[in-house]
C-alpha cells in the first residue's frame, strides 16, 4: 500500500472522487460473510485537471461484475450507460440500406463526439472519446466532403501511374461507398517525453490517408530505415500510402510506417482521414499487375472489413499487420 501511495505521490495523481453509490465493490457472499467496499477510484495528474476541469466520475452498478464501472464524463455531463447490453458499432452496419440516412440523422441531433487519442506509454494507445464543445459539424461535414474528393482525385491519378486507367480503383474497390474516417489526434505537452510515444510505428489501414498538423512537429516517416521528421509546411496536406494501396498494387506503392513523438513544451494537434475501399470489398493484388512468372501476387485477398477489424484487434506495431495478407516467395 505504502508503495501505491509513492506511486501516486510520484506521479502526482489526486483522487477525483465521484457521484452515485457508496461502494463499488462487493464480495457477493451473504449474511456474515458479505463486504462491500469502496475500491475504486479515478485519479488525475494536474495537467489532465487544467485540461480537463470540469471532468466528474459517477459509478455504476452493473450486474456482470462484482466491481461498479467508473464512468468519467469530461465536461461534467453524465453519458448515458445502459445496463445490460453494451453498445458496440458492427462494420457490417455501413452497408447496411438505411445506414447514410441513419448517421444524417444522428449526426443531426446528437452531441458531436470527437475522436482524440493520447497515448503516453511506449506501447499503449489510450483512446479518450471527447464530448468536444465547439465542434462544428457543418465545417466536419465539409472538410471530409472536400477531402474525399482529394483523395479520389489522387487515386486517379496513382491509378493512371500503375498504367491502370483512371478509374480503376474508384470501379475495382468501390469507392462510391468507400469508408472515409475522420480522426482528431491531440498529444497534449508531455513532462517526460523520452519515455512516452505519442503514436507508434504504424502504417495506415486504408489506401490513402490525408494530414494536416498544428504547427508542432513530431511526425515522422521511416525511410530506408531512418525516421526522417515531417515537417510542417503550411496549407499543404501531407499524404500517406496505406496497407490497401500497397495490397491493390501488388507491392508497386509501398505503405508509409510513421510514428508520433510529443513534446515538453506545446499541445500538438493533427487532424488526419483515412480513405479506403468499401468494407465488403475484397481486396488483391488487380490481376492486371500479376505475372504468374514475373510478378507472382504477393498478398492474399480479405474484405476490407475484415482486415480493419484485425488490425484494431491487435497493438499498433509497423506493418505487422500486413504480414497477415503477404504472400511470402517460395
Ligand atoms: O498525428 C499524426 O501526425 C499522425 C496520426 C496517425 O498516424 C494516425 O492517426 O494514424
Ligand atoms: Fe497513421
Amino acid at each position: 500500500m505504502r508503495d501505491f501511495q509513492l506511486a501516486l505521490e510520484y506521479c502526482d495523481l489526486s483522487d477525483l472522487g465521484y457521484r452515485g453509490p457508496k461502494f463499488t465493490w462487493i464480495n457477493c457472499r451473504e449474511d456474515q460473510a458479505f463486504i462491500k467496499e469502496c475500491l475504486d477510484r479515478g485519479f488525475a495528474n494536474p495537467s489532465w485537471r487544467e485540461f480537463f476541469p470540469e471532468t466528474e466520475i459517477y459509478v455504476e452498478a452493473v450486474t456482470t461484475s462484482d466491481h461498479a464501472v467508473l464512468i468519467a464524463s469530461l465536461y461534467g455531463q453524465r453519458v448515458g450507460f445502459s445496463k445490460g447490453k453494451r453498445f458496440r458499432f458492427e462494420a457490417s452496419w455501413a452497408v447496411g440500406k438505411d445506414y447514410q440516412e441513419v448517421c444524417e440523422h444522428a449526426w443531426n441531433r446528437t452531441l458531436v463526439q470527437a475522436l482524440c487519442t493520447v497515448s503516453y506509454s511506449r506501447s499503449r494507445r489510450i483512446i479518450y472519446c471527447i464530448n468536444y464543445k465547439n465542434y462544428n459539424r457543418e465545417i466536419s461535414l465539409e472538410y471530409c466532403k472536400r477531402t474525399r474528393e482529394l483523395s479520389k482525385e489522387l487515386l486517379k491519378g496513382i491509378s493512371m501511374s500503375l498504367g491502370l486507367g483512371d478509374t480503376y480503383i474508384e470501379n475495382a474497390l468501390n469507392l462510391e461507398s468507400g469508408l472515409q474516417i475522420l480522426i482528431a489526434n491531440l498529444y497534449p505537452p508531455c513532462p517526460e517525453p523520452e519515455l512516452a510515444m505519442g503514436l507508434p510505428p504504424h502504417s495506415d489501414h486504408g489506401l490513402l490517408t490525408l494530414l494536416i498538423q498544428n504547427g508542432i512537429s513530431g511526425l515522422q516517416v521511416q525511410h530506408q530505415s531512418k525516421w526522417v521528421n515531417v515537417n510542417y509546411i503550411p496549407n499543404a496536406f501531407i499524404v500517406n500510402v496505406g496497407d490497401h494501396m500497397e495490397i491493390m498494387s501488388n507491392g508497386k506503392y509501398k505503405s508509409v510506417v510513421h510514428r508520433v513523438f510529443v513534446n515538453e513544451k506545446a499541445t500538438r494537434i493533427s487532424i488526419v482521414t483515412p480513405f479506403g475501399p468499401s468494407l465488403e470489398t475484397v481486396v488483391s493484388p488487380a490481376p492486371e499487375l500479376v505475372h504468374r512468372e514475373t510478378n507472382a501476387p504477393a498478398y492474399t485477398g480479405m474484405k476490407y472489413k475484415d482486415y480493419l477489424h484485425l488490425q484494431q484487434s491487435s497493438q499498433l506495431d509497423g506493418k505487422a499487420c500486413l504480414d497477415h495478407v503477404r504472400i511470402l516467395p517460395a
